[in-house]
């Protein structure tokens, strides 16, 4: 089958799953997933942390954030580039609805510093639909990670991309493209699951 078909079946059906764990699972697995990120080396000692704010059944962030590292947000850019910008995040962030009703920082804001690039975070939690442990994301398909982070095909220094999500989420392997970038890790709130890179499978 068509690779494009096959993603959008897949994120059709896994979609649906999700959206169907309710609001105690939602819970649990929010704060199994603070737990989990918690004990990792790279979420304890990194200081600028890409987070999102949950939608559509994703699991949430709010119970990872901690005084010690400063997070951030998506925005779509402008322009239509089909890319994100990273804004930080904290008590004062005034927030606005997107074009998907996706709440994201305000932009421009007053501090010019708000914004971060994205090749200088240290760590980017990354929504998603299905994974693989092969370091395979699927999104919701407007590529806008994909496209975001593509420089680091050619990088010295990437942030770390971690996928965030239930375990029910998972399936044997993705079908991907040439521009989708591979995830160095999933975490779950069963456990942390790094990138078995050298067996992605590449469809073109
Ligand atoms: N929480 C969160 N924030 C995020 C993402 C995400 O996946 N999750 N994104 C990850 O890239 C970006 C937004 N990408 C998105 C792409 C498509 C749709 C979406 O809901 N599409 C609808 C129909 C489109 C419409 O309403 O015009 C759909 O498929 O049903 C949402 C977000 C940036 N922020
Ligand atoms: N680096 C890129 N340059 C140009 N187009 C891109 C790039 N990356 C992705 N795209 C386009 O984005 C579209 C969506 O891709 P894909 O199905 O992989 O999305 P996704 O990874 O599921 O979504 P997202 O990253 O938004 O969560 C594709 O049709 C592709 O043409």
């Amino acid at each position: 089958m068509d690779h494009l078909l096959e993603r959008r079946q897949l994120r059709a059906q896994l979609r649906q799953q999700r959206r169907q764990l309710t609001a105690t699972q939602q819970q649990h697995a929010s704060l199994a997933i603070a737990r989990q990120l918690r004990q990792q080396p790279f979420f304890i000692y990194a200081r600028h942390i890409a987070i999102y704010l949950a939608q559509d059944g994703e699991p949430s962030l709010h119970a990872c954030r901690h005084p010690q590292a400063t997070f951030y947000l998506p925005r779509l850019a402008p322009l239509g580039s089909g890319r994100l910008l990273f804004l930080r995040y904290d008590q004062h962030t005034r927030l606005e609805k997107n074009r998907f009703g996706i709440d994201e920082p305000r932009w421009p804001s007053t501090d010019r510093r708000d914004q971060r690039p994205a090749a200088t975070l240290d760590v980017v939690l990354l929504p998603l639909v299905g994974f693989d442990l092969h370091g395979g994301r699927l999104g919701m398909g407007g590529g806008f990670y994909d496209r975001t982070f593509a420089f680091q095909q050619r990088a010295y220094h990437c942030p770390r991309l971690i996928g965030v999500a239930h375990d029910c989420q998972q399936v044997a392997r993705l079908p991907m493209a040439s521009w989708d970038i591979p995830l160095d890790g999933v975490i779950t709130p069963s456990g942390f699951y790094p990138s078995d890179r050298g067996t992605t499978a590449s469809t073109s």
